[in-house]
C-alpha cells in the first residue's frame, strides 16, 4: 500500500484476545506443505495489550508477565504488521500477559491489533487477507476477533453466529511448542471437516456438537509435549464439560456450565499446579472483545524489553 507513514493522532490502545480453535481439523495438504484447515476459532476476554503513541522513530517495547524470550526486532509480528502497512514512526508498546508458543496465535493478535490501532492512530487502510495472510496463517482470523469457521490454510473466513458465551479455564504448562513440527509430525493429513455448525445458539447443544468434534494436532502435539495430556486430565479432573487443546498446543482449554464453576477450577488449579499459566476466561464474550479500551492514560508496568 502506499499511504506511508502518515502521522500519529494521539496515543490508541487495542486488546489483542487470545484466540482458541474449538475444533480443529486438518483436511490435507498443499504441494507447498501448508496444510488445508476446518476450525471453529472464538477469542478470549484475556490478552495482551497493543499502545500506539505520536514518535520520531519506530521504536517497540515489550512488558508484562510473559515478555522474556519475546522478540523486539523485526522477529517480533508487531514489527512486521507496522511495516506491511509503511509504518515508520510509531512508540508501540506490547503488553505481553499470553505466554508465546503457545497455540492461541499470540503473535498473530498481537500483529491484527497493531493493525487495527495504526488503522485509528495513522489512518492507514486495513491490509487484504492475502496480506494479513502473508504475515501467519492465523493473522487473517485475528483482524476481526469474533467467532469464525476457518478454512483454506487459515485464509477463508465464515463468520459463525450462533455460539454461545463459554465460561472456560485456559491452562498452558510452560511448554513451548512450535507450530511447524507439530504439523511435521502429523501423520493422517485427509481427515473428515467438520459437519456444518446448525446446533442454534443453546449451550447444552453447542457442547454436544463440539464433543464430536477434533482437534487433529493435539495427538501429534502430546507426542511432542505429553504433559499436554496431564493438562487435559486435570482439567477433565475437574468437571470439565469438555476439555481440547487450542491450534498447535501446548494450551487447553476446558469448558464449564457457569462462570463460577470455571473460577473455581482455575483458583484449584493455581494452587495445585505450580508453573502452569491458567486463566479463567469467556470464549466468545459477545460484546466488541477489540473495542478501543478508554484506559489509554493508564500508567504503563515497567517496561523490561525494547528495541533501543
Ligand atoms: C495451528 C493454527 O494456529 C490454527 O489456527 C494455525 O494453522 C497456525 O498459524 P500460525 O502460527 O500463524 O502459522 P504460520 O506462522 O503461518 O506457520 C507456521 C508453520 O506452521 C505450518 N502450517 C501453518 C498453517 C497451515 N495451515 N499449515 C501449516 O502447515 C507451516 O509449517 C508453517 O511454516
Ligand atoms: N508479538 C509476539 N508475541 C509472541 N511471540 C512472537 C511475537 N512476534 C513474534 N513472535 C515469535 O513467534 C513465535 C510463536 O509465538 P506465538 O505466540 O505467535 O505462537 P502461537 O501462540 O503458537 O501461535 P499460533 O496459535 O498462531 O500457532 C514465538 O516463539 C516468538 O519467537
Amino acid at each position: 500500500m502506499t499511504a506511508a507513514d502518515a502521522q500519529v493522532r494521539g496515543a490508541v490502545r487495542e486488546f489483542a484476545p487470545a484466540k482458541i480453535n474449538l475444533t480443529l481439523h486438518v483436511t490435507g495438504q498443499r504441494g507447498d506443505g501448508y496444510h488445508m484447515l476446518d476450525s471453529l476459532v472464538v477469542f478470549a476476554d484475556v490478552g495482551d495489550w497493543i499502545t500506539v503513541s505520536p514518535s520520531e522513530a519506530l521504536r517497540l517495547r515489550i512488558t508484562g508477565p510473559f515478555c522474556a524470550g519475546v522478540p523486539v526486532d523485526h522477529g517480533n509480528l508487531v514489527l512486521r504488521a507496522a511495516a506491511a502497512v509503511n509504518v515508520a514512526t510509531a512508540d508501540i508498546l506490547l503488553e505481553k500477559n499470553l505466554p508465546s508458543a503457545a497455540g492461541i496465535g499470540g503473535g498473530s493478535s498481537d500483529a491484527a491489533a497493531l493493525l487495527r490501532a495504526v488503522r485509528r492512530s495513522h489512518g492507514v487502510a486495513a491490509l487484504s487477507l492475502a496480506e494479513a495472510l502473508s504475515l501467519g496463517a492465523d493473522v487473517p482470523m485475528c483482524l476481526e476477533p469474533g467467532a469464525v469457521r476457518v478454512s483454506g490454510i487459515g485464509d477463508r473466513l465464515q463468520r459463525v453466529n450462533d455460539i454461545p458465551p463459554l465460561p472456560a479455564v485456559l491452562v498452558n504448562p510452560g511448554v513451548a511448542v512450535p507450530t511447524g513440527e507439530v504439523f511435521r509430525a502429523l501423520t493422517a493429513k485427509g481427515n473428515p471437516p467438520m459437519p456444518p455448525f446448525t446446533t442454534g445458539s443453546s449451550f447444552g447443544d453447542t457442547i454436544g456438537w463440539l464433543r464430536r468434534q477434533r482437534n487433529d494436532l493435539q495427538p501429534p502435539a502430546i507426542l511432542q509435549a505429553p504433559v499436554i495430556a496431564e493438562v487435559l486430565k486435570a482439567l477433565d479432573g475437574e468437571g470439565a464439560l469438555l476439555s481440547r487443546m487450542s491450534g498447535s498446543g501446548a494450551t487447553c482449554f476446558g469448558l464449564f456450565d457457569s462462570a463460577e464453576a470455571a473460577q473455581k477450577t482455575a483458583d484449584r488449579l493455581k494452587r495445585t499446579c505450580v508453573g502452569w499459566w491458567v486463566a479463567r476466561t469467556t470464549l466468545n464474550p459477545g460484546r466488541g472483545i477489540a473495542s478501543p479500551d478508554p484506559e489509554i492514560a493508564r500508567t504503563a508496568p515497567q517496561d523490561r524489553r525494547d528495541t533501543t
